[in-house]
């Protein structure tokens, strides 16, 4: 246990972390928890390039801004597409942080959970990025490391984790032995993907377009991996292609199986594929365990079932699978010894 310090947060070591998420930002403060969930979004103008919102605030402007004014999400795809606008969203964050503490700024070290795969480049600009917004020092850790934390499962011990992250832009996949990615897979299929092909779908069935909102509220209310013993109804509003005109209809989680047949198989695909480079003590060492699924997208009804039959391995579903990566970058400040021999150099 590192030993505690007081600061201006009160009593403890109150160091920082946060899940840059591609859909949510969550902010971590040791000894408090998550502090903070917000969509990764943010609102400029693109006359005065000024940032005009961040967060909630933002993700409600998102499709309902006039010209001038543009909602995007910086991380989209699990890679940080714009730069500028992902520094100021920790700026964000980070002051954000400080006024749920309660407190003024006193320099925390900050931990900040990356997507997988993200350059070198990419991860020095985020940690100039926290240091230029207050930060004493700040790391990186990856996400699927992050989950895997999250999810409590025993990374630095030498037994085979395996972990399979699937969050907005992404679904990561890793095997974890003794604090290292032992092998692992990123696939661009997460939640984002689901709900566009919710999207097409109804587009092409229907001949009715639905927004990106309401896509993603059909996969969580009645969105399923494969058909449940019940099907479940929907009533759902958005354009006819025809008339122009708002449509109203319903329709069945049989047909939102069917929407997401093909992002279900490439998610089952990444899982194979990352067993099968797997040695065989770290196989071993999962098949009695089970694959953990983290992230939003673990909680897809059906999922684990699919996966696990898909794999012939026992499946489990992270208590507070939104939460994982956030909570395991903060207890990460717990071995910030070993993080730090981790970190690019
Ligand atoms: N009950 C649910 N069923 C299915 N999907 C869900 C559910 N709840 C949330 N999600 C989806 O989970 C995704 C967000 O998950 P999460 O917050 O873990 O992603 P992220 O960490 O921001 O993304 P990434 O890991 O790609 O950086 C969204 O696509 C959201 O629609």
């Amino acid at each position: 246990m590192q030993k505690g310090r007081t600061n201006l947060f009160g009593i403890g070591t109150k160091d920082v972390g946060i899940d840059l998420g591609t859909a949510n930002t969550l902010v971590f403060i040791k000894g408090k928890g998550i502090v903070l969930r917000e969509p990764s979004v943010v609102a400029k103008n693109t006359v005065t390039n000024e940032i005009v919102a961040v967060g909630s605030a933002a993700k409600n402007m998102i499709g309902r801004t006039p010209g001038s004014i543009v909602a995007t999400r910086p991380m989209k795809d699990g890679v940080i597409a714009d730069f500028e606008t992902t520094t100021a969203m920790i700026e964000h964050y980070m002051k954000e942080a400080t006024k749920a503490s309660g407190g003024s700024w006193k320099k925390p070290n900050v931990m900040i959970c990356v997507p997988y795969g993200i350059t070198s480049v990419e991860q020095r600009a985020v940690i100039d990025a926290a240091r230029q917004a207050g930060a004493k020092d700040a790391f990186t850790i990856e996400e699927p490391f992050a989950a895997a934390i999250g999810a409590n499962l025993p990374v630095w011990e030498p037994t085979g984790s395996m972990v399979v992250d699937i969050g907005g832009g992404t679904t990561e996949v890793a095997v974890i032995s003794l604090g290292g990615i032992v092998t692992s897979e990123s696939i661009r299929v997460g939640g984002d993907t689901m709900d566009l092909a919710i999207i097409s779908y109804i587009r092409k069935t229907y001949n009715l377009t639905i927004g990106e909102r309401t896509a993603e509220a059909i996969k969580i209310e009645i969105g399923s991996a494969k058909d449940a013993v019940k099907a479940e109804k929907m009533d759902i509003r958005g354009r006819d292609l025809l008339t122009g005109l708002p449509k109203t209809l319903e329709i069945s989680s049989e047909e939102i199986v069917e929407a997401l047949r093909e992002s279900i198989l490439q998610i089952i695909e990444g899982v194979k594929k990352t067993l099968e480079t797997t040695p065989p003590e770290l196989s071993s060492d999962v098949m009695e365990r089970g694959i953990v699924l983290t992230g939003g997208g673990a909680m897809l009804r059906n999922l684990d079932k699919v996966i696990s039959d898909e794999t012939n391995m026992p499946v489990f579903i992270a208590e507070d699978p939104l939460d994982c990566v956030a909570m395991g970058t903060g207890k990460a400040l717990d071995n910030l010894e070993v993080i730090k021999k981790m970190q690019v150099k």
